[in-house]
């Protein structure tokens, strides 16, 4: 394999591009599949003052350097722009730095927060810029900035250069592809890349990037400046109208569903129309795929564009037949992990096909929106009206699923927001807390409850050392638990405020409980509760408590859960 080295090449009046290259796979590349090398690019912009644009990660470090200093002193560096921060860059940036320290960083609020994470007491001179803001190099070169954040690069910055009409894009119109071509001349070889790149990269915030797309367009660009891959020189227009046009099919593709199947008498392929009737009736959009009639590449783009996949097949000779067997090697390479995933088959006497397909389907991580589905040679009525249930149920499932997910996903850079992240994935049920004491009720809204013993039956709730309650909740003071239903006027009521107490109180109906402890009206479940102990435990107070007694109001409805994008929020 040829070596990583560094190409310089100059891409506009003043301006070089190098390219710190790769054949190789990076590891920060562990979900890319195409192991097509890629390629790092940083930009020097030479005017009156000099700026180096996204200098390349730790991979690059030394072959870098070396290839700068051959062609810019680095001690006469102004400004080092940062497109976006991450602990990869760190080592570059550290040790560019003590070539260069007289070079202000550039970048976003964001990103200079990372900074200071990753940078420590090294970090020097920081500029945090905002979407209007300009950095003039002189020599009419204007530096005019755009803030393009998603979820998973919150301090993106583009920058546009007004005299050249060069957009430097950062992580936008990329492709993990390594070349000795600079520009994309015969660009639709670099279609698949790019396409794939984004799949990757970008479709999951897809609302985002379409607002980013926005932004960028409003700057007359002649060439992308791209982060990795070839620059955008001949495809500017088309690959700009296609990545808006993935954005919206990716925002479009919310209750798409992958129905694949097989079947060589008939039997299952009457249960999959069968399921796909249920899947539409309740709101699916299902694309019917049968894999005997379909050309296997086909299927990744389908997938790639579902919200869930159905996968049936007949059993023959104990296995599946080939074209499944084809199909569920493309799906577990494809699907997203949050793909909702289903199974079913007809079968004559040992039925294996089913369970083999769950059982790889499961392992592979996914999870089922119906217990897979058996029926022996031709589905009876009953078999399919079972199809179509399960088929609504899908689809039911899905939409709770996604109403479920949060939002946004922020990712971050720095290790302690990593643990914030990770922490907060810990969902928990949205309960009101509530107890009277001397004629006065307090109420808090707490996520952090859970069962602790079945005997007697006992939960720990961390309740907030700010909150007015937790005075009322010493050992043997009796509170109540409200478990709140799924519910926009709860969330409503308590985005207001978390503790209610006093006269605010007064737009909450408030029964009490047989013990007379408070009871929310509306409550889906409460609990009768005695504290029996508490522990100090930082800014809150676990209160281990007794439920004494309780009961569920609304036997149909769904226990809210507090979703998080951090433990912070
Ligand atoms: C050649 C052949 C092999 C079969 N092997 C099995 C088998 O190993 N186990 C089983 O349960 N059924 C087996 N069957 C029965 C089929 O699974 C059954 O007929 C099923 O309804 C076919 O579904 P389809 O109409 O969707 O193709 C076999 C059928 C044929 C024709």
């Amino acid at each position: 394999m040829q070596p990583k080295d560094v190409q310089v090449f100059p891409i506009a009046a003043e301006t070089t591009l190098l390219r710190s290259r790769t054949w190789d796979r990076l590891k920060f590349e562990a979900e890319y599949a195409r192991q097509r090398g890629t390629t790092a690019n940083t930009y020097l912009i030479r005017g009156d003052r000099v700026a180096l644009l996204d200098p390349p990660g730790e991979s690059f470090t030394q072959i870098f350097l070396s290839a700068l200093k051959e062609r810019q002193d680095p001690a006469e560096i102004d400004y080092i722009v940062l497109g976006h921060v991450n602990s990869n860059r760190g080592k570059t940036l550290q040790a560019l730095l003590e070539l260069a320290p007289q070079a202000t960083l550039v970048c976003s609020k964001p990103g200079a927060i990372a900074l200071r994470t990753i940078l420590g007491d090294r970090l020097p001179e920081t500029v945090a810029v905002r979407g209007d803001s300009c950095l003039d190099l002189g020599g009419h070169h204007r530096l005019e900035f755009v803030l393009t954040p998603t979820p998973r690069w919150p301090g993106e910055l583009c920058t546009y250069d007004s005299k050249t009409h060069v957009l430097y894009t950062d992580k936008y119109f990329g492709a993990h592809v390594c070349g000795d071509q600079v520009f994309d001349e015969g660009a639709a070889i670099y279609r698949a890349d790019r396409r794939y790149y984004f799949d990757c990269l970008m479709a999951p915030h897809a609302v985002q990037v379409a607002a980013n797309l926005e932004k960028l367009s409003k700057k007359p660009a002649q060439l992308y400046a791209t982060g990795h891959g070839p620059l955008v020189r001949y495809d500017l227009s088309e690959l700009s109208s296609a990545y808006r046009d993935w954005t919206q099919q990716q925002q479009t593709r919310k209750e798409a569903v992958a129905l694949l199947y097989a079947s060589a008498y008939g039997n299952t392929g009457t249960m999959a129309r069968a399921i796909a009737r249920g899947l539409e009736t309740a709101g699916a959009d299902v694309k019917l795929v049968d894999c005997e009639q379909i050309d296997p590449d086909a299927i990744g783009a389908i997938v790639a564009n579902t919200a869930g996949f159905v996968i049936g097949s007949p059993t023959l000779g104990g296995h599946l037949p080939t074209q499944i067997q084809t199909a569920l090697g493309i799906v577990l390479s494809t699907a997203d992990k949050v793909q909702l995933a289903g199974v079913f088959g007809s079968y004559g006497w040992s039925g294996e096909a089913v369970d083999l397909l769950a059982g790889k389907i499961r392992d592979a991580g996914f999870s089922f929106g119906f217990d897979p589905i058996r029926v022996k040679f031709k589905p009876t009525d009953e078999d399919i009206a079972r199809c179509e249930t399960v088929g609504a149920e899908f689809a039911r499932a899905l939409k709770r699923r996604q109403k479920q997910r949060p939002a946004r996903l922020v990712s971050s850079d720095s290790q302690t927001a990593r643990t914030e992240q990770a922490v907060g994935r810990i969902v928990g049920s949205m309960c009101a807390v509530a107890a009277k004491k001397d004629n006065r009720t307090e109420l808090v809204l707490v996520s952090w409850v859970s069962q602790s013993t079945f005997d007697p039956p006992g939960l720990t709730v961390a309740v907030s050392k700010a909150s007015g309650i937790e005075e009322f909740l010493h050992s043997g003071d009796h509170f109540a638990l409200n478990i709140l239903p799924e519910s926009k006027r709860w969330q409503k009521r308590f985005a207001k405020e978390r503790s209610i107490h006093g006269d605010t109180l007064a737009d909450l109906e408030i029964g009490t409980t047989e013990n007379g402890a408070p009871l929310l009206n509306g409550a889906l479940a409460y609990l009768e509760c005695r504290a029996e102990n508490r522990m100090d435990c930082g800014d809150h107070w676990l209160i281990y408590a007794v439920a004494e007694s309780g009961k569920v109001l609304d036997l149909q409805g769904v226990t809210a859960v507090h979703h998080r994008n951090s433990a912070r929020a």
